[in-house]
């Protein structure tokens, strides 16, 4: 059956990712229609536009996107696209799991966590203004709803992926009020799922946990800009950016990209490491069912990282990104899973 996705190729190092992760899966023989879908800084510069309804629309109808990152300047410009689609479509839940690859150089061996981070509202609701001209207020919106949901899908992540523990982090000792009601939601709803351990960190504290020990955490939700801040963090605990992927799942459409940005210090050079994105392209599969396929691909990728003799220069080889893909693509007959 031949299943269509939104292609959304980003900005920076977008198309070159975008386009490895394209090949490596049109060669384990899934039938995907790429839609393609303008958003981002070209989009913008074409037409004016950054995230055109089309886009939208097409996504609601697909219900799958991959999505290369995109460009959002800082202190001007238009509203970040990737924000936009995350509340347009509520994509409440940005599930974004680091894990140790064996062959990937990084600080720490064995570390399997998994950041949730709600994706629709704190700090990233966009609400600014200027009190007075040298005053500005930022709104940091946090609902019982929006709290109820994402609390909910860590701890039924943490089931289905058979983890132990749910930490909440948080700082509801200074933002009494907003943490303080993600808090007590969390709260509430672990008392539904008793056999899942829950613990709560605050969020300063966490940080350098996850620094000194990151072993001790197992699943963590927690709002939208500290899972922003943290889910770097995460992939830095693994050998960077470019290993960690990110979905964005809401009830009826999921838009699967990776943590990292668009790297404008190494676009345009066949540099970039496609790994992150292609393991989004893998849980993607995942959630399209063809689950045999995303494990060859896993496999022939672990192999390719295993070997050591074809990286990326992020995980100190010499291979560019497309000779990397197409390593990953040589070993895709020979692997069994
Ligand atoms: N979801 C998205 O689309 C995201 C978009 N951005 C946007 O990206 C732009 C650049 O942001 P930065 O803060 O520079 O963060 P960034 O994530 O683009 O880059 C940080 C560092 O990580 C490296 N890196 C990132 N991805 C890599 C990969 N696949 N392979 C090898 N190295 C990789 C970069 O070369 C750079 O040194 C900004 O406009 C930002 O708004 C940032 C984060 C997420
Ligand atoms: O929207 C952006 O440009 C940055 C978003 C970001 O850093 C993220 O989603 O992790
Ligand atoms: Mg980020």
């Amino acid at each position: 059956m031949s299943h269509q996705v939104c292609l959304l190729s980003g900005d920076g190092i977008g198309p070159e990712i975008t386009n490895a992760v394209r090949e490596v899966i049109a060669a384990t023989g899934v039938e995907i229609e790429w839609i393609p879908c303008a958003a981002g800084l070209s989009s913008y510069e074409a037409t004016g536009d950054p995230l055109p309804q089309e886009t939208v629309d097409n996504i609601r109808r697909t219900k799958f996107a991959l999505k290369g990152p995109l460009a959002t300047a800082s202190g001007t410009g238009f509203r970040s696209v990737n924000v936009a689609l995350r509340k347009e479509l509520q994509l409440y839940a940005n599930y974004r799991p680091a894990k140790t690859l064996q062959g990937v150089p990084a600080p720490f061996k064995d570390v399997d966590l998994i950041v949730v981070r709600e994706n629709t509202e704190g700090l990233y609701s966009g609400l600014e203004h200027t009190v007075v001209p040298g005053v500005v207020e930022s709104l940091r919106v946090i609902t019982e709803k929006g709290s109820r949901r994402i609390a909910k899908f860590a701890f039924e992540t943490a089931r289905s992926h058979g983890r132990k523990k749910v930490t909440c982090i948080h700082k509801a000792n200074i933002l009494k009020l907003s943490d303080g009601l993600f808090l007590d939601t969390c709260e509430r709803v672990a008392l539904d799922y008793p056999d899942i351990e829950f613990d709560q960190c605050i969020v300063d504290a966490a940080a350098m946990k996850m620094v000194m020990n990151p072993h001790q955490f197992d699943v963590l939700v927690m709002e939208n800009l500290f899972g922003d801040i943290l889910s770097d963090l995460a992939s830095g605990l693994v050998g960077g950016l470019g290993v960690t992927p990110s979905g964005n799942l809401g009830e009826d459409a999921a838009v699967f990209e990776a943590v990292h940005g668009t790297a404008p210090d190494i676009a345009g050079k066949n540099l970039a490491n496609p790994t992150a994105l292609l393991l989004s392209g893998t849980m993607m599969l995942k959630h399209m069912g063809e689950t045999a396929a995303a494990e060859k691909i896993e496999a022939s990728l672990f192999r390719v990282l295993a070997e050591g003799k074809t990286l990326t220069g992020d995980m100190k080889g010499s291979a560019s990104t497309t000779e990397f893909a197409d390593a990953i693509i040589d070993q895709l007959d020979s692997v069994t899973v």
